[in-house]
């Protein structure tokens, strides 16, 4: 099947980001996008985000060969429900949020008999709203999509040829196994920051101005992610629950056995981890995963 117009639900980060690669990428697709906040679709407009800004979700989705829901994956099962009567037969619809279980779900129980696909673009950064959005978001990046039994074959090939057509590389993967790799890769570790930071600033002891201004290298880099949009991340935690505790079990495990090794004056200990993790930072860089590509921080503001 081929996609010619694309409706998109939610035009914060993601969303405005998926609008202006299509156009930036010439993709010959017309885009359609509603958001619920007016405010929103005003600078979606001005920003020219997509070719044509809808007062509701069934205006922005009634001709759509692909509906990608682009909301904080708590309010899937609600924007979902909105398009409901006016989804077209033949559309997919897929997502970008950053869980897929539960969004599967919501999505199923919204749309019962719709061609759901869901998937997650794991690229992004700390800022959100229709301002924050950049046409090269996706470039070189993974989307993981998570087909759900019996999918129409053609249908995910058009998904993925899509995701492949905005730069992104695209994998396949279980949608339960998708939420406890992310948990250890992406979501736990916004947990950390969350608290680093939240830790820092609550010391009796040490002022917030210093703790601003003695800022190094690694709390810097925690509170850029810890100023990551406070609804789209409670939502996170909320519906990866399973995965996330299982992990955090394993980290708490890990970070008992540090203190231990701290405490006893376990230097073996420590160099041996610290050797190990600093091989896996070169494979990180090695295959293109860090944001230091030069053109980056210029791209999104940063
Ligand atoms: N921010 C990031 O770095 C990444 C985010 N994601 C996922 O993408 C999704 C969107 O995130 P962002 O674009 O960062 O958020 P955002 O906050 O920039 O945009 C979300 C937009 O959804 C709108 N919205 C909320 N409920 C709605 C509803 N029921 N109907 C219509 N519009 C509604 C909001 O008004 C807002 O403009 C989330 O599910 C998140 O997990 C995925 C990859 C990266
Ligand atoms: O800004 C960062 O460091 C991120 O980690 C961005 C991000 C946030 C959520 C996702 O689901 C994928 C990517």
């Amino acid at each position: 099947m081929t996609i010619r117009r694309v409706a998109i639900i939610g035009l914060g980060l993601l969303g405005g980001s998926i609008g202006l690669a299509v156009k930036a990428r010439g993709l010959g697709i017309t885009t359609t996008g509603h958001d619920r906040n007016p405010q929103v679709r005003a600078t979606a407009a001005e920003r020219g985000l997509v070719d044509q800004v809808c007062e509701t979700a069934a205006g922005a989705v009634a001709e759509a060969d692909l509906v990608i829901l682009c909301v904080p994956v708590g309010a899937m099962g609600a924007a979902a429900s909105d398009l409901a009567p006016a989804l077209p037969a033949h559309a997919i619809v897929s997502d970008v949020g950053s869980s897929k279980a539960a969004v599967a779900e919501a999505l199923a129980a919204a749309l019962p008999g719709a061609c759901i696909i869901p998937a997650h673009p794991v690229a992004g950064t700390e800022q959100s709203g229709p301002e924050a959005g950049f046409a090269t978001l996706f470039a070189g990046r993974w989307c993981i999509i998570t087909p759900p039994e019996g999918c129409d074959p053609a249908a995910l090939a058009a998904l993925s040829d899509f995701w492949t057509a905005l730069g992104s590389k695209v994998e396949l993967m279980d949608a339960a196994h998708h939420d406890l790799v992310l948990a250890v890769t992406s979501h736990i570790p916004h947990l950390i920051a969350y608290t680093i930071v939240g830790t820092a600033s609550d010391l009796e002891d040490v002022t917030q101005s210093e703790v601003i201004k003695y800022s190094a290298g690694g709390f810097r880099d925690f509170t850029r992610i810890a100023a990551s949009d406070p609804v789209m991340w409670r939502d996170v935690f909320l519906t990866n629950r399973g995965a996330v505790l299982e992990m955090l079990g394993r980290f708490s495990e890990d970070l008992t056995a540090l203190q231990r090794a701290i405490r006893s004056g376990d230097g073996d200990t420590l160099f041996d981890l610290f050797t190990r993790t600093r091989a896996i930072r070169r494979q990180v860089i090695e295959q293109g995963q860090d944001d230091e590509r030069p053109d980056f921080g210029r791209e999104h503001g940063a």
